[in-house]
């Protein structure tokens, strides 16, 4: 399969700097005199992006040819981060762009930067999505990654008087080179509407959908390359259109508003992306969105990618659909919908390909953040999915009586409709019905899905439960994000590790080395200076050079626990301030923060005020200069993730025991040579298993101990009482001393860990402190710090998404 006509550019610098020029002057319109850093940055977007068109045309006529099964991996999220260092990497064009661009008197840096990166998610999920995708790729496997072109990502996080306020996320605005419209693959998808029932002239009864209003899918292509190995496989994220942007007729009769409204209505549908990421708030559009996106990917597979007359009964040979999390469940009622309504299959043959092309991912723990639909949202919405999930619902619970005689109870348990609090859809129970395989991410989560959130299940189909831990990319959380870390890897052990992460096992002996450990010291100090260089810029943060950083970025909530972690900074200022403790005595410790809370929910705003007003005080207290400061840079992103994380010495991962499905965060600092303070919990269990207790700062209770405190009647109050540390830390947060004396400000989450603290940080705290003490022997210590820290990296391989994909493929993708 010749690249034929695609020809490429000279992989050299004189090539580079030609394809530039062209694109500026041909693309841009712009001389290089002229020229905005913009039209730059675009310019070298659509070179880098010549350089893999022959490889991803490729991979599209070898995907086609070769009529393998693919991966749909459906994910109503993608947080990408920046595409430019990942495809000049991935082509290996890092060097010869950057003097290119030194020839041409240009900065690359400064291009770099120009760069939005595309905010399609909110957190974890989205992200892992990400990685996903990439080490598809990398391994050569055929993948669709379906979406939504959200126009307006994850809001940007600002802070006004240590408060988060939102701003809109216009990602677009500067146009995005990464991307390309293929108006000639729309779908018409449809809403609302009624069915009716008619009888076929082999005498079946079938139901006819008829819809009320329909709006157009525009296709989006992302390259999602390969590691250098020519492999180019592609992200379509749908966008929404009306079918008509706009209606003459009402126009010439004078009202232009409503001329245009269908085109604004549709529009809607991929407008913003919701920036929950736990508690759904079932909103009408939320659904649109997913049916959107859904209805789409399974019409442009079945219709756009397979072969016209394809024998659609063997649909699971060519398909597998990987639904990430709840979000795209309403896939399964579309496909039932698709081959019965449309391809005139009957209902049980419909079925038994249906089971066999869906799997389901489970990302949570939260009960609340199970999506549910109401029956009346659902039926208005879409009244033939509906019918047909009641039908898919009745067949499962004869299978239940079956299976479990006069067992009443558990049929009403494990009843895909809800009756209460209203008749709704269970859509992680109707994932689990249709589903071949159901996950978790993490051993510790994938075990509580089977004992405690899908029990009848996994009673019923145990063969169909697995797991698959979590992973994340090492091109962009390694090599790209720590280049010194990489190259000094490399020197050490050849650069296989790229793909073949386990490689890093060869590092171990290395942690006996003197030289190399120095050497590993010197990789951190650099990561720490650039970031203090950037947080400086980005945020006018001056932190101070010699001191530990401790860092926590995630998602703001209460399970994660961050308030755990501003309880240890208020006790050792405390500690300082009370004259307990003299400040020499306290290791130079910075703690970084990065966190954005969905807009709703208000503790979660609350605590980030409180950790801004604790900041400020300590930031300014002469008392604990160079011995204790805290930073929290707003807008915690990928781009501010790949600066962070290798600059870190320590990795809180904090969250109570039971609630973090896994954790990818972990991962990332655990490869970056950071070392872990942390529960039980998520991958957790399993970094710990694997880096070796003494390289792990365990601390607080498993969740089998979490559940035993539950039962017995938890009162954090008590805890306050009994423990002096605490009772000073608490109070000293209460008086109003962060906050200018004001206690009202500060009550929220002061109260709440009193009397709810649901998630059981005081619970935790006197073994967290414990631990942080131990964290600071160590540290004082460079040298075993930097074994220690060796170890977590040489011992990390297991958290490539290339072994998570491995484990996707062994167990499920293949399996059926
Ligand atoms: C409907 C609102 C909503 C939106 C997103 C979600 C996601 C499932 C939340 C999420 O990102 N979960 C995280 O997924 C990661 C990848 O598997 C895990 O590593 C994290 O532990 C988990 O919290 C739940 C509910």
């Amino acid at each position: 399969l010749a690249s034929g006509p695609v020809v490429q550019p000279a992989p050299t610098v004189d090539g580079f700097v030609e394809a530039f020029l062209a694109e500026l002057n041909y693309g841009q319109g712009v001389l290089l005199s002229q020229s905005t850093v913009n039209d730059q940055y675009l310019a070298l977007a659509r070179t880098v992006r010549r350089y893999l068109m022959a490889d991803w045309l490729e991979t599209g006529a070898r995907r086609r040819q070769a009529q393998q099964k693919t991966v749909a991996y459906l994910s109503a999220e993608y947080l990408l981060g920046r595409q430019l260092g990942n495809n000049l990497l991935a082509t290996n064009l890092q060097d010869v762009a950057e003097e290119a661009m030194r020839r041409s008197g240009i900065d690359i840096a400064a291009l770099r930067s120009q760069e939005v990166e595309p905010g399609l998610g909110n957190g974890g999920l989205g992200r892992l999505a990400a990685c996903f995708v990439d080490s598809l790729a990398t391994m050569d496997v055929p993948c669709i990654g379906y979406g939504i072109r959200y126009e307006y990502g994850i809001f940007r996080q600002t802070f006004v008087e240590d408060r988060q306020v939102e701003l809109p996320d216009s990602w677009l605005s500067l146009g995005s080179p990464w991307e390309f419209p293929h108006p000639e693959r729309q779908v018409i998808v449809s809403f609302g509407g009624h069915t009716e029932t008619t009888t076929d002239d082999a005498g079946v009864e079938r139901s006819r959908w008829i819809p009320d209003w329909n709006v157009l899918g525009m296709p989006y292509h992302y390259m999602v390359p390969g590691f250098r190995n020519g492999v180019v496989n592609t992200l379509r994220l749908w966008s929404a259109r009306a079918t008509h942007a706009f209606d003459l007729q009402i126009f010439n009769s004078g009202d232009y508003a409503q001329a245009v409204r269908s085109q604004t209505f549709a529009e809607n549908i991929s407008k913003v992306l919701y920036p929950e990421d736990s508690t759904p708030q079932g909103k009408e559009l939320r659904l649109q969105q997913q049916y959107f996106f859904v209805a789409c990917s399974l019409h442009d597979f079945i219709d756009n990618t397979l072969p016209a007359d394809y024998d659609l009964r063997r649909l699971p040979e060519r398909l597998v659909v990987q639904l990430n999390d709840t979000h795209p469940v309403i896939a399964i009622p579309e496909l039932m919908r698709i081959l019965v309504d449309r391809k005139g299959f009957d209902w049980d043959e419909a079925w038994d390909i249906t089971k066999r092309c869906f799997a389901y991912t489970c990302h949570t723990l939260l009960p609340e953040a199970l999506e549910v639909w109401s029956v009346d949202l659902l039926g208005r919405l879409l009244p033939r999915h509906l019918e047909i999930i009641y039908r898919i619902n009745e067949e499962f619970l004869d299978e239940v009586r079956e299976a479990f005689p006069g067992d009443e109870m558990r049929v009403r348990r494990m009843s895909v409709i809800a009756e209460h609090p209203e008749r709704s859809v269970r859509m992680a129970y109707l994932a689990t019905v249709a589903g071949a395989k159901v996950n978790g991410v993490a051993e510790l989560h994938s075990q509580l899905l089977r004992d405690k959130v899908l029990p009848d299940f996994s009673q019923l189909w145990p063969e169909k439960f697995t797991n698959v831990t979590n992973g994340v990319t090492p091109r962009r959380f390694v090599l790209l994000a720590n280049r010194r870390l990489s190259d000094l890897v490399t020197d050490t052990i050849g650069e296989g590790w790229v793909t073949d992460l386990d490689r890093l096992r060869e590092l171990e002996p290395h942690a006996e080395d003197p030289e190399f450990r120095a050497a590993f010291r010197q990789v951190k100090a650099d990561n720490k200076e650039r970031l203090y260089k950037l947080l400086r810029v980005r945020d006018g943060l001056d932190l101070p050079r010699e001191a530990m950083l401790d860092v926590m970025v995630k998602r703001l909530h209460e399970y994660k626990r961050q308030t755990l972690k501003l309880l240890h900074i208020v006790s050792l200022y405390e500690g300082v301030v009370s004259g307990r403790v003299a400040p020499e005595d306290l290791t130079p410790r910075t703690v970084v923060f990065g966190a954005k809370a969905a807009p709703g929910y208000h503790m979660a705003k609350e605590i980030i005020f409180l950790i801004n007003a604790v900041a400020d005080t300590v930031n300014a207290d002469p008392r604990v200069a160079g011995r204790l400061s805290v930073a929290f840079p707003a807008n915690y992103n990928v781009t501010l993730a790949e600066k962070l994380i290798p600059a870190a010495d320590l990795s809180e991962q904090i969250s109570l025991a039971g609630k973090e499905a896994s954790g990818t965060g972990n991962m990332k600092f655990a490869l970056n040579g950071a070392l872990t303070i942390g529960t039980d919990d998520g991958a957790n269990v399993e970094i710990r298993r694997l880096v070796g207790d003494d390289n792990f700062f365990l601390f607080g209770m498993t969740e089998p101990e979490v559940e035993t405190l539950r039962g017995e009647g938890y009162v954090p109050a008590d805890l306050y009482e009994q423990d002096p540390v605490l009772r000073a830390t608490i109070d000293l947060l209460a008086s109003g001393h962060f906050t200018g004396g004001d206690r009202q400000v500060v009550a929220p989450v002061v109260d709440n860990l009193l009397h709810q603290d649901a998630f059981m940080a005081l619970a935790d705290f006197p073994a967290y402190l414990e631990a942080q003490a131990r964290v600071d022997a160590a540290y004082a210590d460079p040298d075993t710090w930097s074994r220690m820290a060796i170890l977590n990296v040489a011992r990390s391989g297991f958290f490539s998404s290339d072994r998570s994909m491995r484990d996707y493929l062994e167990r499920i993708w293949t399996a059926r």
